[in-house]
């Protein structure tokens, strides 16, 4: 899905939930776990966000980092063909 037409430069936001729990992956961890698919991801905004949706913490900065893309983005509106 991530490397469809419809879906070029699209950003990408990675919740890493869960991470008031003790023994969750780190950010790294996760980030090396997504590495082998850089190449079918290609040229776009990411970001893995650390947060926890029982405490709310990194939640908001999720939302603001997508929120900042899709402003960035008005300029790249759906394609018509793109749209069903
Ligand atoms: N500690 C903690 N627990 C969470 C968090 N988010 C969800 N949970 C708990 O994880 C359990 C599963 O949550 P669900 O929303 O059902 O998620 P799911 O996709 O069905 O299952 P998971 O694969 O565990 O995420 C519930 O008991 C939630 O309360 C979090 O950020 N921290």
């Amino acid at each position: 899905m991530v490397m469809s037409e419809a879906l070029d430069g699209v950003p990408i936001l990675v919740l890493a939930n869960k991470q008031d729990v003790e023994t969750c992956l780190s950010i790294p961890d996760i980030k090396t776990a997504f590495s082998d698919c850089t190449s079918k991801i290609g040229r776009r905004d990411c970001l893995t966000q650390a947060c926890s949706a029982l405490t709310g913490k990194g939640v908001r900065e999720g939302i603001e980092w997508m929120v900042k893309c899709v402003v960035r983005n008005v300029h790249r509106p759906p394609r018509q063909r793109d749209i069903t």
